[in-house]
C-alpha cells in the first residue's frame, strides 16, 4: 500500500525549503506527504504567528499542485503537540498502511529528548531529511536504533507498517524560518525564498514586520 507520510513542522512561516523536501521525499518514497503544523510546538518558545496565521500561509503555499497536502489535526487538539499522540490517530484510521515521520536531520538529532520518543518506531517508520550543516553523526541512544532500524532503500519502508528508519539525500538548501523571520523584521523583502503566494496578500506576512511587532510588543 502507498505510504502516507507527515512531515510535523512549526512552519513559522513554510519556506522553499519545506516544500522542495517534502516533494523529494515524496518521489524518493513513492509516498503521499502531508504537511502537518503543530499547534504548540513543544520544546521551543510559542511561534510568531498564530496557527489560523501558519495555515492560511500553507494553504497559499500549497495551492495549484497535488503532490502535497495539508494535516491540520494538531490544531484540532488542546496542549502541546506531541508527534506520538498524533501518529497513534493517524495509525488508528490507517490501519496497516506504511506511516512515515518525516523531520529534518536537526529535529532527528534531538528526538531522544521527545514524549515516549521510543514509542514512534511502533506507529511509524522515519524519514530523516539532510539539511545542510547537520553531520549525521547521531547521539548514541539514536545510533542504537538505528543499528537494527536503518535501511538503505526508501522502498523498504512500503514492506511493513512501521519500524524502519531511512535517510533522505535530498537538495541541501540551506534556509530556515527564523532567518527568513529576521530578514522580514529587519523590513527585507524575501522573495524566492518563500513561496510566491506569501507575497500576494501582505496580510498573510504582516505578523513577522517590525512595524506588527511594535503594535504586538507590551
Ligand atoms: N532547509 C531544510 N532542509 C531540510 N529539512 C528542513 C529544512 N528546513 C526545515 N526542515 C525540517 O522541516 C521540519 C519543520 O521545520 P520547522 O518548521 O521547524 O522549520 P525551520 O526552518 O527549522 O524553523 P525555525 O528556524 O523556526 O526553527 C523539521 O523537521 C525541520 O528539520
Ligand atoms: O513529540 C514531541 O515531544 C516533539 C518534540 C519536539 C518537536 N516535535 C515535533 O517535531 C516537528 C518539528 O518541530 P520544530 O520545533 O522543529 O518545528 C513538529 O511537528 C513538532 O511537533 C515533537
Amino acid at each position: 500500500m502507498r505510504p502516507l507520510a507527515v512531515l510535523g513542522g512549526t512552519f513559522d512561516p513554510v519556506h522553499i525549503a519545506h516544500l522542495a523536501v517534502a516533494w523529494e521525499a515524496s518521489e524518493l518514497l513513492d509516498a503521499e506527504v502531508r504537511l502537518m503544523p503543530a499547534s504548540i510546538p513543544p520544546h521551543r518558545p510559542p511561534p510568531v504567528a498564530d496557527a489560523t496565521s501558519r495555515v492560511a500561509m500553507l494553504r497559499a503555499a500549497l495551492r495549484g499542485q497535488d503532490r502535497l497536502g495539508l494535516e491540520t489535526r494538531e490544531l484540532a487538539r488542546g496542549g502541546p503537540s506531541y508527534t506520538v499522540d498524533t501518529l497513534a490517530e493517524l495509525r488508528a484510521e490507517e490501519r496497516n498502511r506504511p506511516l512515515i515521520l518525516l523531520l529534518g536531520a536537526d529535529a532527528f538529532t534531538g528526538l531522544p529528548g521527545w514524549h515516549r520518543w521510543r514509542e514512534l518506531f511502533e506507529v511509524a517508520h522515519l524519514g530523516v531529511l539532510s539539511r545542510p550543516g547537520m553531520t549525521h553523526d547521531w547521539p548514541a541512544e539514536l545510533a542504537r536504533e538505528m543499528a537494527t532500524r536503518q535501511v538503505g532503500d526508501p522502498r523498504r519502508l512500503h514492506e511493513q507498517p512501521a519500524g524502519k528508519v531511512v535517510e533522505l539525500m535530498v537538495t541541501p538548501l540551506e534556509i530556515s524560518s527564523t532567518r527568513i523571520r529576521d530578514l522580514l523584521a529587519a523590513g527585507r523583502e524575501p522573495r524566492f525564498l518563500l513561496p510566491e503566494a506569501l507575497f500576494q496578500d501582505a496580510a498573510l506576512l504582516a505578523p513577522y514586520r517590525q512595524d506588527a511587532q511594535a503594535v504586538r510588543a507590551p
